[in-house]
């Protein structure tokens, strides 16, 4: 039986069918829209949740999204082991609900920003990078208001000993400049894993970068290691 992928519909979510175009059209996988208000998870193997203005970005970003039905059962999912994926402020919801730590503030600059990034892949130890070499530059978009992710020097270090950094904004050589560092991101931090490896949040957008079309379609790979590995796991 061939994986069931969901991608999670908050109200004010805008990159959902990006996501769903991504996941049905472009890598051929049965993919559903799930509702806020769902919270029947038994049939998903892979949870995706979309970029967007959850709740219209009110008190901060995800904040509110964070306390939709649903979150509970993606809560039970992701503590089972089985891949969450949160792109923009599908991460900035997980930070809220607590499934990856740190937080995120407003840009550096105070600007929206919309644009190609370069990122690097420093992991090949997660099931969404496990084809990329680390080291390799993925060329993906970001359009967000709220991505300069930081964290304390403590949990800084952690995610560091603990190969948690899963990209960094970087040139199109791979140095992790400040100049790159758009946002003001902590250590450069793209996306980031938790400890036990199921859930990556990540600010750049790989759904938007899966046909050349618009540009790149680095973002390909990421999908295209998560269905690996639901097809062998
Ligand atoms: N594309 C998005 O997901 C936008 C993210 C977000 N709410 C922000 O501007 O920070």
């Amino acid at each position: 039986m061939s994986a069931k992928l969901g991608v999670i519909v908050f109200p004010g979510s805008n990159c959902d069918h990006d996501a769903y175009h991504a996941l049905a059209h472009i890598m051929n996988a049965e993919t559903t829209f799930l509702w806020h208000k769902d919270t029947d998870l038994s049939d998903i193997d892979f949870l995706l949740i979309p970029g967007g203005f959850s709740y219209g970005d009110y008190l901060r970003s995800g904040a509110i999204a964070r306390f939709s039905p649903i979150m509970q059962s993606v809560i039970q999912f992701a503590n089972q082991g089985r891949p969450v994926l949160g792109i923009c402020n599908g991460f900035q919801i997980l930070l809220e609900a607590g499934l990856l730590p740190g937080a995120m503030l407003h840009n550096e600059q105070l600007r929206f920003v919309c644009k190609h990034t370069h990122i690097r892949c420093e992991t090949s130890d997660t099931l969404f990078t496990r084809n990329i070499v680390p080291g390799s530059v993925l060329q993906v978009p970001v359009a967000h208001g709220e991505g300069n992710y930081t964290t304390d020097q403590d949990q800084l270090k952690q995610l560091q000993d603990n190969d948690q950094i899963v990209f960094r904004y970087c040139n199109e050589g791979g140095e992790t400049t400040d100049e790159a560092n758009f946002n003001g991101s902590i250590d450069n931090i793209a996306g980031i894993c938790n400890t036990n490896r199921n859930i990556l949040g990540m600010m750049p957008h790989p759904e938007r970068a899966v046909e050349k079309l618009l540009g790149s379609d680095d973002g390909k790979q990421i999908f295209e290691s998560v269905l690996e590995e639901l097809a062998v796991a």
